[in-house]
């Protein structure tokens, strides 16, 4: 969003006369003003609206502007502040700026003055977002997450359909095993949609507590609970003008699922302990690698809530289905790694790509990245062989077969061998460490002893 081309200020002044000039001069400049004469009215304005400058008078009758300060900086952080007072001193004025104030204008000023504070103080703005911006999309870019070309007939029908339900507004839950990418996709959605200038806020259901679900999502006011020392804002109110991804969102509990489907019906919710009712204008995309089906029927997830995010459903097929994208994944993903680990002269050998087609990668995108990160940063020469990917080389006599027959159950090996490819495949499968140990039914000590006595990464 460009802030000079459309930009906001939010006057909080208890001098109607401050406010009215201030109106004037920066409405004569293009901004849309509105003035308010509490710091309780300022704090409303921004719960509501979504400010560019703040111009805020210290000295606000009975309020102290000074107090409110940290509140308005925590209700809108990328808005930039100027504070105002009849009664400047050095003081006050660090004070102010210690506190997240950007500029400091005294009484009495010209419009001259206004006009050069707030113009430098969009400036800022400006730069701020800038930054945000670039540091969203270097993430993106490190994280080697924009492969999405393909081959094959399953995968390109599901791009063909995100890229439409992009465009729309419509509710979307994306299902798939683990690892094929849905939370990849769900911000390949939101960068299409026109919602890509607002924000993309990402919760993952199953790391909120029971307790402080309803009010993570949807806010809370102060006293509403043990520790709700001060009013709230949930994720819902920060995805403003932009998407919601519901990682997981089979793990909601009931009263969230209650207040979710609410949300979905009619853009309204209410924060924990408030009766007001709010408005967000948010447009939600969920995810799940559960059987939601099943979860309705074993009454843990609403059969309504289902029907209302299930409008468009996109499912991402399984490796084991786009086979034909193993060679340019493992490229691709092999080409980032040489460039961000300073290996150039890597390259993979026969023996690891016939490997890597061979190996049928239950863990998906994450288990092929995982592959070739590992085999990028342990060959020890500049052909990657098979050990390096930690996948089994398919012998001669074993063409034909499985790949994995070789280290399946009963054959020729010994219980060390396979525990150490059983703790290698699910440590590539997951997506983090202690969600491995849980899956081995370890604790994470154990399994950071058993990674070092095999040498896996
Ligand atoms: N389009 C893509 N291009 C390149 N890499 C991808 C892509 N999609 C997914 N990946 C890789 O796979 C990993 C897993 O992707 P993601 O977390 O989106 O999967 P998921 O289906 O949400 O998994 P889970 O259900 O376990 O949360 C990513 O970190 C990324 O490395």
């Amino acid at each position: 969003m460009d802030p000079i081309a459309s930009w906001s200020v939010l006057v909080v002044d208890d001098d109607p006369g401050v406010r009215q000039s201030l109106r004037l001069c920066l409405a004569a400049d293009g901004a849309r003003v509105l003035g308010v004469g509490s710091a309780r009215g300022a704090l409303e304005a921004l719960e509501h609206g979504h400010f560019d400058v703040v111009l805020l008078d210290l000295w606000l009758g009975s309020d102290s502007g000074l107090e409110a300060l940290p509140d308005i900086v925590r209700r809108q952080p990328d808005a930039a502040i100027i504070v105002i007072t009849a009664f400047a001193t050095f003081e006050t004025a660090v004070e102010a700026m210690k506190r997240g104030a950007v500029d400091y204008l005294p009484k009495p000023f010209t419009p001259e003055q206004v006009r050069h504070a707030v113009a430098r103080a969009l400036e800022s703005v400006r730069l701020k977002r800038r930054l945000a911006e670039a540091e969203v999309r270097l993430e993106l870019a490190g994280a080697d997450d924009d492969f999405f070309e393909t081959e094959s007939p399953s995968a390109s029908a599901i791009l063909k359909l995100a890229s439409r339900a992009a465009k729309t507004n419509a509710p979307i839950l994306l299902r798939g095993e683990s690892g094929t990418g849905k939370n990849v996709m769900a911000r390949w959605i939101w960068t299409r949609s026109q919602r890509a200038g607002g924000p993309f806020i990402s919760v993952n259901c199953p790391s909120l507590s029971k307790e402080l679900m309803n009010s993570t999502l949807f806010g809370h006011r102060k006293g509403a609970f043990t520790g709700a020392i001060s009013d709230a804002r949930g994720k819902v109110q920060e995805a403003e003008g932009g998407t919601l991804f519901l990682d997981e969102v089979g793990d909601l509990s009931p009263e969230a699922q209650v207040r979710l489907l609410r949300f979905l019906n009619d853009q309204t919710y209410e924060r924990v302990g408030e009766s007001k009712e709010r408005r967000a204008d948010v447009r939600i995309v969920a995810a799940t690698n559960r059987d939601l089906e099943t979860e309705v029927q074993t009454g843990r997830f609403r059969e309504d809530l289902l029907f209302r995010l299930n409008v468009v459903t996109l499912t991402l097929p399984p490796m084991r289905e786009r086979r034909e994208d193993v060679p340019g994944l493992t490229r691709y993903y092999l080409e980032r790694a040489k460039i961000r680990l300073h290996r150039p002269e890597l390259a993979f050998s026969d023996a690891a790509v016939r490997a890597l087609r061979a190996h049928p990668w239950p863990g998906n995108l994450r288990e092929i990245r995982n592959a070739v990160e590992r085999a990028v940063i342990l060959s020890p020469g500049p052909r990657i062989e098979p050990e390096d990917l930690g996948i089994p080389e398919p012998s001669d006599t074993a063409e034909g077969r499985s790949p994995d027959t070789e280290v399946a159950l009963g054959a020729d090996v010994s219980l060390e061998a396979l525990e150490r490819e059983h703790i290698a495949r699910v440590i590539a499968r997951a997506p983090t460490l202690e969600n491995a140990a849980r899956t081995l039914g370890i604790d994470a000590t154990t399994l950071q002893r058993k990674r070092k006595r095999y040498g896996l990464t």
